[in-house]
Parts: structure tokens; sequence; C-alpha cells
């Protein structure tokens, strides 16, 4: 599914109003729906069926967003609900749209008190704390920098209340192009946003405030949700699942690919057989791991499944294990190098032929990301010499782009699709959510994944996995992406039955196959 901008999001609201001649009343409407639809899924959530007698409470502004809500609160009166209205407004400042659900509010039973200061705070408090549903319409696409004070506030107010919030488009207080939240923002336990999804709920800080995320087309065209222009993505099942290779009857080890793993060093052997691990439960054909002498035999029994192939260096690989790369590689479909190999400069000379004649694609991560960090000329090595994927975390991407990590967590997006197209590289920028960021300038964002996965050994699984992919024939952005997908998908699974925490890398790995096949039966 696309993502987009305000100001996207904004230009395909025109159409459909202007070109299709859809009138505005009826897509704030329809909006309004999606959210009483989303209400009523919610309430059995905290243990209360149906809407008839539950308390309500809808925090209005004064632009669409806050018609929205007025909308929502007419709604929720006529299904039985004791709704209170708070507008932080002068009323006669909403236009429009608002200003007709205004007045279709003011006729109903519902309560309504305009926010001015302290005294109004006082009389409406206890609402607040009762409500079971509190419905976030304060500002949506239109929001620019921090809330206002007396707003702020209040949205502190709304973050300690037992009641559900449901934030309309995208929770308020967070920019809908960048996701930063200056002071505070609604945190909502869920957001119901309008065509396409927006920026701010995949960047910055907008992820931990926006709760489950629905998305509702309020009957805009498909056709100009598929606009073409549009180059930033989500990832979702769907489309995952159409790049899953296709397994034949008659298929075997040689037909479902041979990929090389250049990876370990002394005290990090177990990235070798971590990402042996990512790469065996993503169907690799034949894995062959490369890593030097000295731990060649402990790898070789912790990933029995692999062919393990000692090279040069007691501790480290040094330059003279570049023959049996390149005798290895010189059969496979794909090489991944990095995980665990340590930071020898012996091995730039390795790396620098990697990239020079390997023509499969190449991944690199970690340690390999390291040594380009430190002389990113490196990589322009590869260009015109076959793909590149490189899976830095924000730290490596730093030393990569040679600036502050603060620069690069808060330019996630135009960090990592300018640097894709600069390094003409596929460029996984890990995190909350990982970006992944192709050459052509396109970037898909990737939902799947928890804080579990913040543990030792679950990039190395994730580069096992995607080198598997590549083996395996899918190109290079669709192995990324399948890779990122499938990996955060086995960690949510996890996650369900431990939580956000004590699961393990293996254990992620060991997820892949059941993940992968849940995608499949489904479609
Ligand atoms: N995308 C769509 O197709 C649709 C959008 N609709 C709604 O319309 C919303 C956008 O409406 P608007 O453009 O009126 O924008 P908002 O409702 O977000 O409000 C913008 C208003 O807030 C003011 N403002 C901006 N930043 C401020 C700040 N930091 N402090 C104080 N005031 C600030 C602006 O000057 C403007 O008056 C969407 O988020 C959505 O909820 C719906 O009505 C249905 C259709
Ligand atoms: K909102």
């Amino acid at each position: 599914m696309r993502v987009v901008n305000a100001e996207q999001m904004r230009q395909i609201e025109e159409k459909a109003i202007h070109d299709y001649g859809i009138p505005s009343l009826l897509l704030m409407e329809n909006a309004a729906w999606a959210v009483v639809e989303e209400i009523r899924r919610c309430l059995p959530k905290i243990g209360k069926e149906g809407l008839s007698g539950r308390k309500a409470v809808i925090l209005v502004g004064k632009g669409n967003n806050g018609g929205d809500g007025l909308a929502v609160a007419r709604h929720l009166v006529f299904q039985g609900m004791d709704v209170t209205v708070l507008v932080f407004a002068p009323l006669e400042e909403l236009k429009g749209d608002a200003a007709l659900n205004l007045r279709l509010f003011q006729g109903t039973m519902g309560k309504l008190f305009v926010i001015k200061g302290e005294k109004q705070r006082r009389l409406t408090r206890l609402a607040l704390a009762q409500a079971d549903v509190v419905v976030d319409a304060l500002f949506g696409i239109g929001m620019r920098g921090a809330l206002p004070g007396l707003v702020e506030e209040y949205v502190d107010e709304v973050n300690r209340t037992p009641g559900w919030v449901v934030a309309i488009d995208i929770p308020s207080g967070v920019e809908a192009n960048t996701g930063k939240v200056y002071r505070t923002a609604v945190c909502a336990q869920t957001t119901v946003t309008f065509g396409l999804p927006k920026w701010g709920l995949f960047l910055g800080e907008g992820p931990e405030y926006c709760g489950r995320v629905v998305v509702d087309p309020i009957s805009i065209p498909e056709s100009y949700l598929m606009d073409e222009g549009i180059s930033t993505f989500v990832l979702m099942d769907d489309d995952v699942r159409g790049l899953l290779p296709v397994r034949h009857l008659k298929g075997h080890k040689g037909t479902h690919g041979k990929g090389i793993l250049v990876a370990g060093s002394k005290g990090m052997s177990g990235a070798a057989a971590l990402a042996g691990r990512g790469a065996l439960r993503s169907g690799i054909g034949l894995l062959q791991i490369v890593t030097p002498e000295g731990i060649a035999e402990g790898v070789d029994k912790s990933v029995i499944e692999a062919t393990v192939w000692s090279a040069p260096g007691e501790d480290s690989l040094n330059e003279e294990a570049w023959p049996v790369i390149l005798r290895q590689a010189e059969k496979a479909q794909a090489v991944a190098v990095g995980p665990g190999l340590s930071q020898n400069s012996q091995f730039r000379a390795v790396l620098a032929e990697i990239l020079k004649n390997l023509s499969c694609p190449v991944v690199l991560d970690a340690d390999a990301l390291n040594l380009a960090g430190s002389e990113p000329s490196l990589l322009s090595l590869r260009n015109g010499r076959g793909p590149l994927i490189l899976t830095p975390h924000p730290g490596e991407m730093a030393r990569l782009c040679q600036c502050s990590v603060e620069t690069i967590e808060g330019n996630r997006l135009d960090m990592a699709v300018a640097k894709a197209v600069e390094w003409e590289a596929v460029v996984v920028l890990k995190g909350a959510v990982t970006i992944i960021a192709s050459p052509d300038g396109r970037a898909f964002f990737n939902p799947t994944g928890n804080p579990g996965l913040g543990t030792g050994g679950t990039g190395d699984v994730l580069t096992g996995s995607i080198l598997a992919w590549l083996a395996q024939g899918v190109p290079p952005l669709e192995a990324a992406c399948l890779g990122v997908y499938l990996h955060g998908k086995a960690a949510d699974e996890l996650a369900a039955e431990f939580g956000w925490s004590g699961f393990t890398a293996a254990e992620v790995a060991d997820q892949l196959p059941k993940v992968r096949r849940t995608i499949e039966v489904r479609g």
C-alpha cells in the first residue's frame, strides 16, 4: 500500500472532490463512519459490548479534523452514547464542512463545551476521567509544530485516562510528514487514517503514538490511491506473498540456490552460526560458510547443514581469504559478508575484491559496513559491477554517511532514499520501522517487528535470510523486503507468546518457516 505526505494526500483529496465530483462533506461523513465502526470494534477490548449507554469525549479542533470529530460525535449520540464534545477554538472559527457538522451536532442531545481556560478544564475533567472512549479530532494533517499550550495540558490528561483513545487521521501533536512530536502528543490505542497512511505514522516518534493503524479509503477512487507518482509504500502480507519464490515438485538443493556467507571471527562465531540459521530457515538450497581457520571447526559443528570453508586467518580473515571466497562464489547466486567478521583492516582488501569482482548480488552487514564506513569510497567500487544490498543500523549508517546518528534518525526516509540512489544499492535502514530504499528512489516501510528484536544476533539472522532469498532468485529489492518483513513477523509471532523480551535470535530464525507458511496459506 502507498504511504503519503500531507501534500500528496491533499492533492488526492482535491482530485476526488474537483475532478471526480465527490462532495467533500461526503468524504467527511465516510471518514466519521469509519471511526464509529472502529469504536464499535474497540469497545469489547475494554470489556464493553455495544455503544448504547457508554460515555464518549470528543476533542475537537477548528480544522477539518475537528469536523470529522463532530460528525463522529453526532453518530455516537444517535447510537445511544453519552457524548461530550470539547471544542478548542471559538465556534465561529469553524468553517465549511466543519461548521455544518457543528450545527448538526448542536441539534442532538450531546453536550458541548468551548475550552478557553482552567474553568472549562475543571468542568470537563470528570467527563474525561469517566469516558469509555476518547476521540482525538484536534489536529490532522494540517498541523505543524508544537501543540498550543492549552491543548497540550489537555493532551497530557487524555494520556492518563483509562478510556480507549482513537485518533482521527493522525494523533494530534504528531507531524504528518515527519512523525515529529515537539513536546507531547495524543497517545492513541487506534488511529483511523483516511485515504492512505501518512509518513508520520512510520517516522520519528509517530509509531509510538499511533497504536494500531486502520486505513479507510472513505470512497476516494482506488485509481487515485494507486497514483504512480507516489514512491513510498508500506509492506503488507499481500505484497510479500507475491515475492515468495515458487517451489517446484522436482526442485532440489541445486535449484533452491547456493549462497556464500563470509562471517565469523574468534569470539564471534555465533554470528556466523545465526546468519547460517537465518539462511537455512529461509529455504536456501546450499549454504557455504567461509570463516577463519581458527573457528572453522566450531562453526562447522554449530551449523551442521552448511559446508564450512576455512580461510586464512587465525582469529579473523586476512587478505589471503580472497581466493577461497572467489572459488566458492563463482558457483553461487549470492554472497553475504559481515556478521561477526571483526574489523581487521587486512580484510579491507578482500572486501574491495568482493565489490569489484563478484557479479552476483552482494549483501554487506555489520563489520563489512564498519570497514566501508571508515572508507566510504569503497562502495563506489561496486558501481556497475553487480547488485549491492546494505543492511545498516543507524550507527552504521551514520558512519557510512559521515554524519551523526541524530541526523540519520531525524531524516530516516530522506537519508535512506538519497543514499540508495547515490550508492546504487538497496539500503535496509534498520530501526523500529525499518526502511528499505531502492536505487530507483522508491522506499518501503516495514510494519512488522517489535522491541524484542533488540537483542544480539537478530541482525545476523536477517542477513542470512536476505542471502537465502537472493540465492533462490528473488531480485535484490524484493529479497530485502521479504527478509525484513518475515523477520519482523517471526518476532511478532514470538511476542504473542513471550511479550517484547526474552526470545532469542535463534528462535526468530526458527519461526521463519512458520510465518512464511502463514502468508502463503492465506493467499
Ligand atoms: N484526506 C482526506 O481526504 C480527508 C481529510 N479529512 C480531514 O481533514 C483533515 C485536514 O484538515 P485541515 O486541513 O483543516 O487541517 P487540521 O484539521 O489538521 O487543522 C488545521 C488547522 O490548525 C491550525 N494549526 C496548524 N498547526 C497548528 C499548531 N501547531 N497550533 C495551533 N494551530 C495549528 C491551522 O492553521 C489550521 O487552522 C485531515 O487530517 C482529516 O482528518 C476529512 O474531512 C475527510 C477527507
Ligand atoms: K487527530
